[in-house]
């Protein structure tokens, strides 16, 4: 999924989520306590499965994500109206008034800063400190909003009566402390959506924790609880799929899901095989990760490639292309022009530069600064179609490969045919 393709989808849950708030909140807001609250056991289940689940899928956040939901729940439903119940009965004064919007605040502040830090632990003490992070940060927020919050409604009522305008937090859903946390939040989840697309799902369940804090009752905490789990749900099965059918370092479909889209194929189709010219002798010059980073670029190009084409890292420096209904001669052209863009393509890549004088300068070679060269990289190509009746994918890809190493023989950066 590319990143513009995840922005709008992760648009389209965080909005319809928030009209499904909105939906149900209107609909059930009077009957609120008995059906929503037989839920809870329900929802206790949903969580708990998303917990294994994320445990299973080795994601500290997802399931950092999935326990502050949750606890938010649990607190909401039965710890947080025990302790009222108790202080009150105890006639004490409320010392500390803890509320499980504060909970909320405290998650959807710290989760961009979850997301940008690194902390080098097992994802199960990681996903325990942001926990406990969370915990400390609900306790410090309620104190804050409690003590803050009357100093900042007041400082911001007279603001804007001495500019003669009416304020628009008391009619607005957040405080002016709740809206400038809301907002230092969103900048960091930008960070972090700019940064890198795959955490998007957990500025939605943010937004929906937001809507929350906006307008706390047990039916938006019931939802958030829901939707939140459905969503961690989904990315942690959406995360290992990925895992299990992307190349890590490309990117691209990896062999596992070539396999797969094989089955799907008609009885016309052609495959090209693709095999980057002396690889080997680039990883000794240049050093592995320039090595890398050229698979990179090579993978970009070739995922573009028109004409109908499904782009796949086949192993190694070993490329595969299929085009589904097509023979060899609709797609000779598309080949032999790919072939002319890598040939021609001037690939930028970072070398390390090493001192020819010091030999134990070069073998420490993460001190040596960096410096970007020109490269030229040429490909071969090897192309076999179906043959005709034969819906068997395999024996099409051996006689791709074999007209590969002909185009190999015939001195590379060239296209064979089978
Ligand atoms: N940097 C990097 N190198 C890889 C990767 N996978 C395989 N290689 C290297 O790719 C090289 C492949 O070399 P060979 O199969 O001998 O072929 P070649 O040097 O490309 O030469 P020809 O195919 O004959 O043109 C090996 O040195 C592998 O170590 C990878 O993911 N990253």
């Amino acid at each position: 999924m590319t990143a513009r393709n995840s922005i709008i989808s992760m648009l389209f849950v965080c909005l319809s989520c928030l009209a499904t708030m909105f939906f149900v909140e209107q609909r059930w807001h009077d009957q609120v306590a008995s059906p929503l609250s037989n839920l809870v056991p329900f929802i206790s289940i949903i969580l708990f499965v998303v917990v294994i689940f994320t445990l299973a899928l080795r994601q500290a956040l997802t399931m950092y994500v999935a326990s502050i939901i949750a606890l938010s729940t649990i607190a909401h439903f039965y710890i947080l109206p025990y302790f009222s119940e108790q202080q009150a009965l105890a006639n004490a004064p409320l010392m500390l008034k803890l509320q499980t919007e504060h909970l909320l605040m405290s998650f959807i502040v710290l989760l961009p800063i979850f997301g940008l830090i690194t902390i080098p632990a097992h994802r199960l003490i990681k996903s325990f400190l942001y926990l406990l992070g969370s915990l400390i940060a609900w306790v410090f927020f309620s104190i804050v909003i409690s003590k803050a919050e009357p100093i900042v409604i007041e400082v911001s009522t007279k603001v804007f009566s001495s500019i003669a305008m009416h304020n628009p937090f008391e009619t607005f859903w957040f405080t002016p402390l709740e809206f400038a946390l809301i907002c230092i939040t969103m900048v960091a989840m930008l960070v972090i959506v700019l940064g890198s697309h795959k955490n998007l799902y957990l500025l939605a369940i943010a937004v929906m924790a937001g809507y929350v804090i906006a307008k706390p009752s047990p039916v938006s905490i019931v939802l958030l609880a829901c939707l939140a789990s459905l969503l961690c749900l989904y990315s942690a099965i959406m995360n290992s799929r990925n895992m299990a059918f992307n190349d890590e370092l490309t990117s691209i479909p990896a062999r596992r899901s070539m396999t797969q889209y094989a089955d799907e194929l008609s009885r016309h189709f052609t495959v090209v095989m693709i095999d980057v010219d002396h690889f080997k002798r680039f990883n000794d010059k240049y050093g592995h990760d320039s090595g890398d980073d050229v698979l990179k670029l090579v993978a970009s190009k070739i995922a573009k490639t028109r004409n109908g084409a499904r782009a796949f890292r086949y192993g190694g420096e070993e490329f595969t292309l299929v085009f589904d209904g097509k023979y060899i001669d609709d797609v000779r052209e598309t080949i032999e022009d790919l072939r002319v863009e890598i040939e021609s393509y001037p690939m930028a890549i970072r070398v390390q530069k090493r001192s020819q004088k010091s030999a134990s300068q070069s073998r420490n070679r993460r001190q040596s600064p960096l410096r970007q060269e020109i490269v030229k990289v040429t490909c071969s190509f090897g192309i076999a179609e179906s043959l005709s009746g034969s819906k068997d994918f395999k024996p099409t890809l051996k006689r791709a490969d074999n007209a590969l190493y002909k185009a190999k023989k015939a001195g590379r950066n060239c296209v064979r045919t089978a």
